[in-house]
């Protein structure tokens, strides 16, 4: 027991702290001057640590974006934002990272911090992301949407009429849009909806707190620890150590159940109304050698699901609405275009008429220009040497772009930031398809975009057709965002008083 004498503890604590100071300094002069990427201009502080975009992710909350353009602005068109990463802001490099057939993978650490690991979404290793994919595509396939266009036309109809109920006081309607796009998705996955459209004001819990739970993904990127530990503990100890797990648990016990219910009787699946994606996961076709995902591999694919498929479409539809409320040109471009081709408002109109129209075609391009549903860069990690945008990229470096950079490009889409649909209706517009990027590029762009452009046609076209509105307090200052993978507009919801149209 003499060994350890207080005299000795404190050498070897000395010893300890020196060799880590000098570690440390050997790791950062190699990081600044002998590190293969040391040629890319950017911050010397973001070089050395990930701290330096940790404090606009998590100190400032969502503000590593707006930053990140400033780089630009100073470094030029390719920054070094990380010890082991470079961001490209020109369109050559998004063509590049995200082609078809692109061997660049997920980014592990980014994809880690929603919380569902073995979601689509989230899955890495391309053969298994593949795979997962193969299973979940007859769902979302052009023919599957025409097929089910039935389900986003019953919502729709429920939208409007518990729209037109509300009388003369203001609606919500962001939350409104989120109903909508929330039950359409949840009837996708289970054949049933979580009824959101039914709740008092369009405040149903399970939205509400879906929406509240994003703000905390960033502070899991840093601290990935947090959740796990959480689902470690009993649950009792977890709710009152933790605040962030009552808010992740109420949305994953409710899906487990929902789950649960399939993996438990083969007769739930049988008498389902309709086809859903849980046919295709717990009965995967033999001749694909599909295996069934594993009961938490379930979960986490609903969770993906319900998130990803409600408030991107929702948030596209606030936006839309927004401009278009706002300025009286597009609005009546709009409705006149609507009551041309659909005179009888009372029939339904189907997605392939509507797909027809150019006007509403061009409004919803711009709407998903402008509303950027997903605006964090999308990081992917080179798998071996290669060149970028002509920059030689070594392997192992986490690069990335993402569809701001895309979509406020001013040589492509002229003054970028104004919502101007007839840009859409110009003779050629090829130059604008191609910098247009809303639902990603290559072999992880999103799965749900016919689904997504079904209910854009759907919701927009109803809501124009039948629903006179006016805004109602909410300014342009009240979609100020945050960036937490999502745009998390900061102001009030956008409120409109609507009324039904007489013809
Ligand atoms: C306006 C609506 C939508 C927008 C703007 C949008 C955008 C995107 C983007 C940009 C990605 C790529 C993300 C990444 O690389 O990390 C993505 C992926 C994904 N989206 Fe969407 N999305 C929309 C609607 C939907 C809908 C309705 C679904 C319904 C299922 C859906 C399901 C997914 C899934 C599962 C992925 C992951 C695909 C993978 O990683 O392989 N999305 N979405």
């Amino acid at each position: 027991m003499g060994f350890l004498t207080p005299q000795r503890l404190l050498t070897g604590a000395a010893y300890f702290f020196t060799a880590y100071i000098v570690l440390r300094i050997a790791t950062i002069i190699r990081l600044l001057y002998f590190h293969p990427l040391r040629s890319f201009p950017g911050p010397r502080l973001a070089v050395i640590t990930r701290w330096y975009r940790g404090y606009f992710d998590v100190i400032l909350q969502g503000e590593w974006l707006r930053h990140l353009q400033y780089l630009h602005t100073v470094y030029g068109e390719v920054v070094r934002i990380g010890p082991n990463e470079v961001h490209f802001s020109m369109p050559q490099a998004y063509a590049e990272i995200y082609a078809s057939g692109s061997p660049f993978t997920k980014e592990p650490v980014l994809y880690k911090c929603f919380g569902m690991d073995e979601g689509s979404f989230a899955i890495v290793d391309p053969h298994k992301s593949k795979k997962r994919r193969e299973m979940l595509l007859p769902l979302f396939s052009r023919r599957a949407i025409l097929k089910l266009e039935n389900i986003v036309q019953e919502k729709v109809h429920t939208l409007i009429t518990r729209i037109v109920a509300h009388g003369r006081k203001p609606v919500d309607m962001s939350l409104a849009f989120r109903c909508t796009t929330f039950d359409t998705i949840s009837d996708y996955c289970f054949a049933q909806s979580f009824n959101a459209l039914g709740a008092e004001g369009f405040q149903h819990p399970l939205l509400i707190n879906m929406q509240t739970s994003i703000k905390y993904f960033w502070l899991l990127r840093y601290f990935p620890f947090i959740l796990p530990l959480a689902y470690s503990m009993p649950q009792w100890l977890a709710e009152r150590s933790n605040p962030l797990y009552k808010e992740f648990n109420v949305v994953r016990l409710q899906v487990e159940a929902q789950v649960d219910k399939f993996l438990a009787s083969e007769a739930e699946l049988e008498n389902a109304d309709h086809e859903t994606v849980y046919h295709h996961l717990i009965r995967p076709k033999s001749e694909k050698n599909h295996e069934t995902p594993s009961r938490a591999s379930l979960f986490d694919e609903a969770l993906v699901l319900l998130q990803a498929g409600s408030d991107t479409v929702g948030h596209t539809c606030i936006i839309g609405t927004f401009h278009a409320l706002r300025d009286n040109h597009i609005h009546m471009k709009l409705s006149n275009e609507l009551q041309e081709a659909w005179p009888n408002k009372e029939a339904r109109i189907s997605l392939s008429t509507l797909e027809r129209l150019p006007y509403l075609t061009a409004f919803i391009k711009e709407s998903l220009r402008v509303s950027h549903g997903v605006i964090t860069p999308l990081a992917r990690v080179v798998p071996k040497d290669t060149t970028i945008a002509g920059y030689p990229v070594p392997a192992g470096t986490i690069v990335s772009t993402g569809s701001t950079f895309m979509h406020n490009e001013p040589g492509v889409f002229l003054d970028p930031l104004k919502f101007n649909p007839e840009r859409w209706l110009a003779e050629d517009t090829r130059d604008l398809d191609n910098h247009f990027v809303p639902f990603s590029r290559g072999p992880r762009m999103c799965i749900g975009f016919n689904l997504a452009w079904c209910e854009l046609y759907l919701i927009f076209a109803n809501i124009f057709r039948k629903l006179d509105m006016e805004i109602f307090e909410t300014t342009e200052k009240d979609f100020d965002y945050k960036e937490i993978f999502v745009p998390i507009r900061q102001g009030r919801h956008l409120r409109a008083l609507v009324a039904e149209k007489a013809l």
